[in-house]
């Protein structure tokens, strides 16, 4: 279903590009870009951590409690295989969707993937009174931030076709970047 949000531009990118998929860290803006980047695109919108909820029935806390870290990554990847076969969708992951090397490989050769890559500090602000992240629920979250962003910025870059920063503009300047990174790309 075509939203009225939809551009003719955006259709033509939305045409000639398979699944569209963003990575990065924690509080980077995949989901809440992600959602209005399927709107102007005329996709569908789906998101790998509101899939593992929908389909186990409990919160992503509760999933680490049960099954710790492990279990969630299986889940991940099963969910990741799935969504990104569908070439008509966007698809935003969840922060550490990138550790798995066959998640990196299913990514890179099934879609196109952008990295939103925004500063350490820019994370902690946004990320800093939600409770819905296990991994930040320590005694230096700020530090946990920034240890995970240093090991994890060379796997983003990895999977990544476009990688798109300024992470201090808003999600509509996102949105903008991401959308003349694609036009670009198509044109390539
Ligand atoms: N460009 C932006 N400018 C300001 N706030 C933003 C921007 N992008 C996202 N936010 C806010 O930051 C918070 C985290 O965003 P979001 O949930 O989209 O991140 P995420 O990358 O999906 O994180 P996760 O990996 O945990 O799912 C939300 O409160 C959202 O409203
Ligand atoms: O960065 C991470 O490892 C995570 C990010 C979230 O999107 C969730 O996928 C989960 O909290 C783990
Ligand atoms: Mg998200």
């Amino acid at each position: 279903m075509v939203s009225a949000d939809v551009s003719p531009a955006g259709a033509a990118l939305a045409a000639s590009l398979p699944c569209i998929v963003l990575v990065g860290m924690m509080g980077a803006g995949k989901t809440t870009v992600g959602r209005e980047l399927a709107k102007r695109l005329g996709r569908r919108f789906v998101d790998s951590d509101h899939e593992i909820v929908a389909r186990t029935g409990v919160t992503i806390p509760v999933i680490f409690d049960v099954e710790g870290e492990a279990g969630f990554r299986r889940r991940e990847t099963e969910v990741i295989d799935a969504l990104s076969r569908d070439s008509g969708v966007v698809l935003a992951t969840g922060g550490g969707a990138v550790l798995a090397p066959e998640n990196r490989q299913m990514l890179r050769d099934r879609c196109v993937v952008v990295y939103l890559d925004v500063p350490p500090h820019t994370l902690w602000e946004r990320t800093r009174h939600d409770r819905n992240r296990p991994l930040l629920q320590v005694e230096d979250p700020r530090g946990k931030i920034e240890s995970l962003y240093k090991a994890r910025d060379p796997f983003y870059r990895e999977v990544a076709h476009v990688v798109v920063g300024g992470g201090r503009g808003s999600a509509k300047s996102m949105l903008r970047k991401i959308e003349k990174a694609l036009q670009e790309q198509c044109a390539s």
